[in-house]
């Protein structure tokens, strides 16, 4: 039986006023800065209260690992906000949905049909197509005019993710435009705290301040051009081609054996971009700024891809399985940058005990990751960038070491890890394989602007300029 609100004992909170709880100690617009610098007052489990929404803050990997672990099965839920709702068909996709029997379903549907290991592997062609375009790109542009980084990784990760959906670039054609648009507001609306979640008499705030519009209209946009595509590909069916590996097919191939519905279907599609565009680009941004920044860690990089023969054009899947450093880089950067630094928020389904204290059911439950990197129980030095940290250790971003959780982990961890991971360390290679960097405008690497934009996906707030000369040695 439930104990009574006397005996119970909670987390530590910080003072809370009265209505909005702690949301304005969530000033900075930053709230996992604002959350780290709280918790170093009141600890690694802190409860606040958004409105009268209880919020657990979790921020070491002990206590991750309580959450993920220990008790993953209760802390397995997500909050349904009004924006997901709206955007995401009810949250009847795999990120979204409560979790249960539809969740399992369609989480099985998306991690062996779509992305498995062999499935990633099949995608191979996409990625070196596209690591080579962006490559093209960069030549075409003259070795004195700044290439903006942060443009042509979005670009890479929306052709990436768009072709491995789709079978084809959004960017080609007037849909895809319209469908990346509206993308992009998706992207913006989930990140909103939407207050009317937290302080439910106040939900009618949306509907005046324009954001409930918003919502319906870019899911409506979403809708039609995710409809038209199926259209689009049912009619072409029977129509075979050789590449025809790509999610949505796969998808229509097998709609009537796992019995989805359509909104299901065009749930599911929409998850791959949400999950997998912003991040990765996110991803990259930081990777490159740190490498720019840190010209030791960028020769010692390019030492170790350069190694490849050079009568040798293309860096392959192989080789870069032997490139430990180049994966040590990826991971220091997104220990120091996750680019969900308070992943996608849990909710528990049940009164539980976590670490002696009572958490109810119904308390939203969030990892601060960005907090979690920079822990001095778990790191020497944090706030270095140093690779070499990884290269004698067996520390992994693939759920299982809590210390670097830049995917969450436990059953609701990320499907899409292998696929991210693949595209991105490929890049990497070609980058720095074929071209000399350096900041452009005379930045020196110390001087480098770091600071972060809000949103749900934490980006640089400025683009990242550099100047990439071919280099000699390919
Ligand atoms: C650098 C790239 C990526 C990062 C940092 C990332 C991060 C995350 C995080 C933090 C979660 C929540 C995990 C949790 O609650 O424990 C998640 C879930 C998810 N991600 Fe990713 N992700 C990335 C790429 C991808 C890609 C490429 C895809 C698919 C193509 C993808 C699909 C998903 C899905 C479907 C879920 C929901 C899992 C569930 O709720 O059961 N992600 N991701």
């Amino acid at each position: 039986s439930p104990k009574s609100a006397s005996k119970r004992t909670l987390p530590p909170s910080p003072p809370k006023l009265p209505i909005i709880g702690n949301l304005h100690q969530l000033g900075s617009s930053l709230p996992h800065r604002d959350l780290h610098s709280l918790a170093k007052k009141h600890g690694s489990l802190m409860l606040l209260h958004f409105g009268s929404v209880p919020v657990l803050i979790v921020s070491s990997a002990e206590c991750a690992r309580e959450i993920m672990v220990t008790h993953d099965t209760i802390f397995a839920n997500r909050p349904g906000f009004k924006a997901m709702k709206k955007l995401v068909y009810g949250c009847r996709d795999v990120l979204l949905s409560p979790y249960g029997e539809y969740w399992r379903r369609v989480r099985s549907i998306v991690v062996l049909q779509l992305l498995s290991n062999k499935r990633v592997q099949s995608y191979s062609t996409i990625r070196e197509e596209e690591a080579a375009c962006l490559v093209n790109k960069i030549r075409e542009s003259s070795c004195t005019t700044p290439v903006n980084l942060s443009a042509m990784f979005e670009s890479f990760s929306n052709d990436l993710i768009g072709r491995s959906a789709f079978g084809g670039k959004l960017s080609d054609s007037e849909n895809g435009k319209k469908f990346l648009d509206a993308m992009a507001d998706l992207l913006e609306l989930l990140g909103i705290i939407n207050i009317g979640d937290f302080i439910p008499w106040l939900g009618w705030v949306g509907r005046v301040n324009g954001v409930d519009r918003r919502l319906d209209d870019t899911a409506k946009k979403i809708d039609q051009i995710l409809e038209s595509v199926i259209q689009e590909r049912l009619h072409e069916k029977g129509i075979k081609d050789k590449n025809r590996e790509h999610f949505l097919d796969i998808l229509l191939d097998i709609y009537n054996d796992v019995s989805i519905d359509r909104d299901c279907l065009k749930a599911i599609i929409l998850d791959v971009f949400v999950g997998g565009t912003d991040t990765i680009s996110t991803t990259m941004e930081w990777t490159m700024s740190e490498i720019l920044r840190h010209p030791a860690v960028m020769e010692k990089l390019q030492h170790e891809v350069r190694g490849i023969p050079k009568q040798k054009p293309e860096i392959t899947d192989d080789d870069i399985q032997k490139m430990h450093y180049l994966k040590a880089v990826i991971k220091e950067a997104m220990r120091l940058h996750p680019p969900l630094p308070l992943l996608v928020p849990r909710l528990a389904s049940k009164d539980v005990q976590v670490k002696g204290f009572d958490i109810s059911a119904g308390t939203i439950v969030m990892i601060n990751a960005w907090a979690i990197g920079r822990d001095l129980i778990s790191w020497v030095e944090p706030e270095k960038f140093m690779p070499e940290r990884f290269l004698n250790s067996s520390i992994d971003f693939k759920g299982l070491d809590f210390e670097l959780i830049p995917f969450g982990g436990g059953r609701r961890g990320c499907p899409g890890i292998t696929l991210a991971a693949a595209g991105m360390e490929l890049l990497l290679a070609d980058l720095v394989r074929k071209f000399d960097w350096k900041l452009a405008n005379g930045v020196e690497p110390k001087d480098l602007d770091m600071s972060e934009s809000p949103g749900m996906t934490v980006h640089r707030a400025v683009p990242l300029l550099a100047l990439a000369s071919p280099s000699p040695a390919t």
